[in-house]
């Protein structure tokens, strides 16, 4: 039975890991079409939770749904008509050209097709290097590539894991208000992994967790704050709020505080 929800994700009391379960009873909506952040540290469980969507992570208890349908009844095959999974990193070993890389993924009806991919190139602004290797690209412009082989999909939810990882702050904010746009023009939802407190901030909701567990869960004025932050990453994190932007500080010993 599908009911329409204002939210694309909704877990309930979902316990979900792979031979065994990391994350813990977690309850949380993601609003649509929004751009969400999942932050936390490292092996908190961010890339599970994504996994999970896409049934690669077992859910061992509660209720998870996309669209309003329960995850349990949608096959996997089906999949590709609500989501689009990317990686954090995708390794070619041959040599496949950037188009090669986005018609290589499905969509609801199958293969993504080439005037599709060429198209969504275009809107990205990456056209020019359609038919160069993606093994030699800069990690910027791979991770550009990533989105639009997501956004080929046509998919209403996009997963990407750590896209702005590894990134100079140019190519981040590249990543950053790429992301923004889609959501903007095309009112789908992208859920992001990471690290980014960039990310975090332009983003609609903010999902902070830790060992498993959800810490906090709300708007980026909410969840970006001194508490919150000191407390998931534990270290003492100062959030400066300096003509109207959040800036991050970071006590230690070295620093004149
Ligand atoms: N395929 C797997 N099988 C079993 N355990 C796994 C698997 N993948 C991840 N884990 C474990 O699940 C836990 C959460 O990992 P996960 O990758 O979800 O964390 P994360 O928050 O995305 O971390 P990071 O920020 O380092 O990418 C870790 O303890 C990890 O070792």
């Amino acid at each position: 039975m599908v009911v329409m929800s204002s939210y694309i994700v909704r877990f309930v009391n979902a316990r979900i890991g792979y031979n065994e379960p990391i994350i813990k009873e977690i309850t949380l909506n993601i609003p649509r079409p929004s751009l969400t952040t999942i932050l936390g540290p490292n092996g908190s469980g961010k890339t599970t939770l994504l996994r999970a969507i896409i049934k690669y992570a077992r859910i061992f208890g509660g209720y998870a749904y996309i669209d309003g349908k329960s995850i349990d009844e949608i096959p996997i095959r089906d999949l590709p008509k609500y989501v689009s999974y990317s990686p954090a990193e995708i390794y070619s070993q041959m040599s496949l050209t950037v188009l090669d890389i986005v018609t290589s993924s499905r969509n609801g009806e199958g293969w993504i097709n080439k005037d599709d991919a060429v198209a969504v190139l275009k809107y990205l602004g990456i056209n020019n290097i359609a038919s160069k290797r993606f093994d030699e690209l800069s990690t910027g412009q791979k991770r550009l590539v990533l989105i639009a082989r997501a956004l080929a999909s046509k998919a209403s939810l996009l997963l990407l894991d750590e896209p702005t990882s590894n990134l100079d702050l140019s190519n981040k904010y590249r990543v950053i208000l790429t992301l923004r746009r889609i959501v903007n023009d095309k009112g789908i939802t992208v859920i992001a992994t990471g690290h980014d407190i960039d990310l975090a901030l332009i983003s609609d909701w903010v999902i902070a967790i830790r060992n498993g567990d959800i810490m906090a869960m709300g708007v980026p004025g909410d969840i970006i704050n001194s508490k919150i932050l000191s407390e998931l990453y534990d270290i003492d994190v100062e959030v400066l709020e300096i003509n109207g932007h959040r800036l991050i500080y970071v006590h230690n010993e070295f620093m004149n505080d």
